[in-house]
């Protein structure tokens, strides 16, 4: 077994927002289900995690919602730590990084970089936001991604491909405060010159070596996670300022840094440190032994943080000195909701703290189907579909059938009583076997940080069980062999005392709950694989039902509050919109544009309307008919040059004569200031009868 000692991290999330369930499996769960096997294997562990309170994120939510930030952390720092404490996830301690704690680490650890000269200082030129007299740096501006074309990467990332970014790196930036094209203005930073790192770092991530000496083991970590980080390497690493100007944040604490701040992923990771410290002290230990010496330190994060855990954060650690090194960083891909990706600002989300408001008595039926998704390895989905028949299917029909079956009966044939083992068959072996061989897959799979198939194993385990007596009928032989009975359920009850451990870190309110219906108050994870667990004699309680059903009622009322809430914040957005920039015309709802049916035709011909010397009168294929269409741009166009075009036809318009030829709805143009014309048409070829919408 590992003898180790571990710090593990959850991502610090920020508190601009609660928390939706990609949250939750990619980073939180999986987190919590490591921390508590390894609490269970003994190891000496600490579980650090808070909120992150600082950045751009925050101020530009205090600005909409026209409240100071720290008012904005305050309300989300208590909706998270609610939420977590509600879905049982054992933090030892969820810190915020506006603590007085935090600001002394993070300034300390600055000065410290800055003394082991691990900063460049650079006089640059930064975008500027004239009519907020700002610069703008991370989620303050935003423009193309220079990597992979995505349209609104922030200044700091893109959060498509990951890559990390400057402003500077943008194609077309504009200000998220004004929308407009901002100014160069000249400001001086500290920069972390990453370039300097590329050689230790790929030997580190790829080898798990550095200066020779073995740090980590790269066959642990995922592929993704090696792989992101090697193309970023080998892509080149830039410098990257490690400061803002900025009036939200931990001041820089040297001379001639006025009015700047540390960058928000220079002072988030330091929180963990922090976060650490606060912990310690309530506990009265030595935050130090978390940070130094023969520890595994382990973040979990999903991927779009993969750049500042991976590389920027073991280059702060490293230059700092005095610190371990990650030994693994397991970022998992992302979870999507119903076919979409989860947005917080379109409200795609099913919040958790609004799960657990519905639904207080259902959090294991959310943990396991989370787990059971987890987005590990690539990117997973969220159906209320697939919860349903998770919960129904597995947990109902495989795990609680069983287990209320076995103690039904130990209840009806012994009182309660665990029977006797007897002479074995080899149908009992074999789950004997399996009972024996189940726990050291499963700690095997979660040392290498495989959580959901460590959680498909224990429910195997409750599947053989089902199975056993399925095939072997106890309620069958027990009018013919009530011998051989007790054995059956000797064994099932073993099984079930086996679950009782091996389920807890994954559902651990209902391994509770089997613990209590087998009178086991206490238990030692080690006793896992034993068949010994229920002594002969030993009395078990009635159960009750572990998981309620989920009936397509349940199903459709999740989905109608789903879609309820985005058409809600829909309407939000419009609002939004239209404070900033006033409409010209009445507004209309969706379903007035819906009514429109318009449609890529081609002009087949043209002709000159007499004595009307604006009008055309056009034959244009719709690719429903070919229909006369009456246009008045004859003055713009030579005939010659329609023949053939593509054009936008709007063709429920009601029929009408001028000059005496009968229009058939109408051809869609724009019109500057200077009245001149030209023809609505799709950027690329379209076919003929292509719907505009
Ligand atoms: N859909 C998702 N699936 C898996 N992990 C996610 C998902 N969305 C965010 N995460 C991870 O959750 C952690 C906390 O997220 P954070 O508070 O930083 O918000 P975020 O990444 O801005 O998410 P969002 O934009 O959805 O609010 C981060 O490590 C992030 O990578
Ligand atoms: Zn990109």
């Amino acid at each position: 077994m590992e003898n180790k000692k571990y710090t593990v991290t959850a991502a610090l999330p920020y508190a601009n927002g609660p928390l939706h369930l990609g949250h939750v499996a990619g980073v939180y769960l999986p987190a919590d289900i490591f921390v508590r096997f390894l609490k269970h294997k003994k190891h000496d562990v600490a579980f650090i995690c808070g909120s992150d309170e600082h950045g751009a994120a925050i101020t530009l939510r205090a600005k909409k919602e026209g409240v100071s930030p720290q008012k904005i952390v305050d309300k989300y720092h208590g909706i998270l730590s609610n939420a977590f404490k509600n879905f049982d996830i054992q933090f030892d301690i969820f810190d915020r990084t506006t603590t007085q704690t935090h600001k002394e680490t993070a300034q300390d650890f600055f000065k410290q970089l800055e003394k082991n000269g691990a900063f460049t200082q650079k006089t640059t030129q930064q975008y500027y936001d004239e009519d907020n007299e700002q610069f703008l740096a991370d989620r303050y501006i935003s423009g193309e991604c220079p990597k992979c074309g995505h349209a609104e990467a922030y200044g700091d990332q893109c959060e498509k491909c990951g890559s990390a970014l400057s402003p500077t790196d943008l194609i077309n930036p504009v200000s998220t405060l004004s929308g407009k094209t901002p100014v160069l203005r000249e400001t001086s930073h500290w920069f972390l010159p990453m370039e300097r790192h590329e050689d230790w770092l790929r030997e580190w991530i790829k080898n798990g070596e550095l200066n020779g000496v073995k740090q980590h083991d790269p066959k642990k970590w995922r592929n993704q996670v090696i792989g992101q980080c090697l193309s970023w390497i080998d892509g080149g690493l830039q410098p990257r300022a490690m400061t803002r100007d900025l009036d939200w944040g931990i001041p820089v604490p040297v001379e001639g840094a006025d009015g700047k701040v540390l960058y928000v992923w220079l002072d988030a990771p330091i929180g963990y440190i922090s976060a650490t410290k606060d912990w310690a002290k309530s506990v009265n230990k030595n935050w130090k032994d978390y940070w130094t010496g023969d520890r595994k330190l382990v973040h979990f994060i999903g991927k779009d943080n993969i750049v500042f855990h991976a590389i920027i954060f073991p280059i702060l650690l490293k230059e700092h000195g005095e610190f371990i090194l990650p030994d693994n960083v397991p970022a998992s891909e992302f979870l999507n909701l119903e076919g979409s990706k989860f947005s917080t600002s379109r409200n795609w989300a099913v919040w958790l703290h609004e799960y657990l408001e519905r639904h207080p008595e259902k959090v294991d039926e959310l943990k396991y189907t989370l787990t059971s998704i987890s987005p590990e390895g690539r990117d997973s989905e969220f159906t209320w579909v697939d919860f349903q028949s998770r919960v129904n299917n597995e947990l109902a029909d495989v795990l609680g059938n069983f287990v209320n079956r076995a103690l039904v009966l130990n209840n009806k044939y012994y009182n309660g009583a665990v029977p006797a083992l007897g002479e074995l068959k080899a149908e009992d072996q074999k789950v004997i076997d399996a009972i024996k061989e189940i726990p050291s897959k499963v700690e095997e799979l979660l040392y290498n940080y495989k959580i959901r198939e460590a959680q498909s194993e224990v429910m195997g385990l409750a599947r053989i069980g089902n199975r056993y007596l399925a095939e072997t009928e106890p309620w069958k032989v027990v009018k013919t062999d009530p011998k051989r009975v007790e054995t059956i359920l000797h064994v099932a009850l073993q099984i079930t005392a086996n679950l009782a451990i091996l389920f807890d870190p994954f559902i651990p309110a209902t391994a509770t709950k089997l613990r209590n219906f087998l009178n086991m108050n206490e238990f030692d994870w080690s006793q896992a694989g034993s068949i010994t667990l229920l002594p002969t004699g030993t009395q078990t309680n009635k159960p009750s039902i572990l998981f309620q059903k989920i009936d397509d009622a349940f199903v459709d009322k999740e989905k109608e509050i789903l879609m309820a809430s985005k058409a809600e914040n829909d309407v939000a957005t419009e609002e939004d919109i239209e404070a900033v920039i006033a409409p010209q015309k009445e507004n209309v709802v969706f379903e007035d544009f819906l009514k429109m049916d318009i449609r890529v035709g081609k002009i087949l011909s043209a002709k000159k309307i007499k004595k009307a010397d604006k009008l055309l009168e056009l034959l244009v294929d719709t690719g429903l008919d070919q229909r006369t269409i009456v246009s008045g741009i004859a003055k713009q166009f030579e005939i010659d040059e329609l023949i053939g075009k593509k054009v936008s036809v709007l063709m429920n318009l009601p029929p009408r004569k001028l000059r005496g030829v009968t229009s058939n709805g109408m051809i869609l143009m724009a019109e500057d200031a200077k009245g001149n014309l030209n023809f609505i048409a799709p950027g690329k070829d379209m076919e003929i009868g292509a719907e505009v919408r």
